[in-house]
């Protein structure tokens, strides 16, 4: 049998879709490409049209035999949330409706959903655990916390049952090199302070430094997507296993300020990295830190790339490669 995985050619789905490879899974991928790379899927079957097209999924559904879905497919910058909220609930809340319909129809019952530290807002506290306030600051952290809703009354209504990975910042790139991050245009923190090295911009803009941080930029807690992608085999493993629903953050437990990630990235790259200063991005929480503990207790998940310091140099290894991404 296969895992479906939605969103397969994209940043994070491409670095899982290889892992699974690794551990012997058979793959299927659907990705529209609207932000992906079919060069990002180095193996698995990959067909390309989008979720919500009916069709498109029954030709997916009958050609495979599918146990399980893994859905990355979403559109995730928050500021774009801000300026265009209702592509954002077409595609995030709409599309995932679309792909819930056609598993109820073929009678799959195992999803992993990629959810987003975003569904909690300004946090009250730090480290943010599952059963804190949710109440997101944008429209993006609205529509992924529209689907978690979404998905506990599908559970309870047709048995579909979902692990909700809620990840906080998610960077660096897959060790051997071959696949990296490749967003366009880039918003991400990392890979545009990576673009000063590789010459493709003169300097970092910062957006604000008067939030309540040690040095008033904001904080983010970093997360390898290697670590993600094995938390991904994880949660369809206790899907497999147990088959219950339940959801988890996923963070390394430590934030980072964004004048200490330009720092870090400073020395990994030798280069001397012009910073400015600039006004806050809109929808930006001050602080967001993850407490992974339950997953950790529940399923041994252990990172073994969690130093910012690797994150940024597998991330540099990918960019210097290949300055261009995915085009050549
Ligand atoms: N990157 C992060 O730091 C981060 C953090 C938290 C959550 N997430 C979530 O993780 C998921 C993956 O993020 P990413 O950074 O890899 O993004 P990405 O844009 O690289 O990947 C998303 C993929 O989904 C595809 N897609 C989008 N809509 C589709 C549709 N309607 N039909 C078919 N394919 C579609 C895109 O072409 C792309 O390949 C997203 O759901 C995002 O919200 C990302
Ligand atoms: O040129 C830049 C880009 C970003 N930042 C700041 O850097 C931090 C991180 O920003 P970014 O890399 O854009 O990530 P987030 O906006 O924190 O969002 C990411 O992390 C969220 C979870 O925390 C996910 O839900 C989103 O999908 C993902 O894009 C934020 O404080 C930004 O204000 C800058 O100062 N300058």
């Amino acid at each position: 049998m296969s895992i479906l995985v939605c969103g397969g050619a994209g940043f994070i789905g491409s670095h899982t879709v290889l892992e699974l490879i690794n551990r012997g899974e058979e793959v299927v991928i659907v990705d529209n490409l609207i932000t992906g790379h079919k060069e990002a899927v180095l193996s698995g079957k990959l067909y390309i049209g989008n979720l919500c097209d009916s069709e498109f999924m029954d030709k997916v559904f009958k050609e495979n035999n599918i146990e399980a879905v893994i859905d990355f497919a979403a559109f995730s910058l928050v500021s774009e949330s801000v300026k265009q909220p209702l592509d954002y609930y077409e595609n995030n809340v709409y599309g995932t409706l679309c792909l819930l319909k056609k598993m109820k129809e073929y009678g799959i019952n195992k999803i992993v959903f990629s959810s987003t530290a975003a569904i909690y807002g300004e946090p009250e506290s730090i480290p943010i655990k599952e059963d804190d306030r949710t109440l997101p600051t944008n429209p993006y952290g609205e529509t992924k916390l529209a689907v978690e809703r979404m998905l506990k009354w599908c559970d309870k209504a047709y048995g579909i049952k979902y692990v909700a990975l809620r990840y906080f910042n998610v960077a660096g790139a897959d060790l051997s090199g071959r696949i990296g991050e490749d967003h366009r245009p880039e918003t991400h923190l990392i890979p545009l302070i990576l673009q000063v090295p590789l010459g493709k911009r003169d300097k970092v803009t910062i957006f604000g430094d008067d939030y309540p941080t040690k040095d008033g930029t904001c904080i983010r807690d970093y997360i390898h997507v290697i670590d993600l992608a094995d938390a991904h085999i994880r949660a369809l493993n206790k899907l497999r296993k147990d088959n219950t629903s339940t959801i988890y953050n996923l963070g390394n437990g430590e934030g980072f300020t964004v004048k200490e990630v330009i720092d870090v990235a400073r020395k990994v790259t030798g280069h001397p990295i012009t910073s400015v200063v600039a006004e806050r991005r809109e929808g930006d929480p001050a602080k967001l830190v993850a407490s992974s503990e339950k997953i950790i207790r529940e399923l041994k998940w252990i990172p073994k790339h969690n130093t910012l310091e690797e994150i940024i140099e597998t991330a540099w290894n990918w960019h210097k490669n290949h300055p261009n991404g995915f085009l050549h």
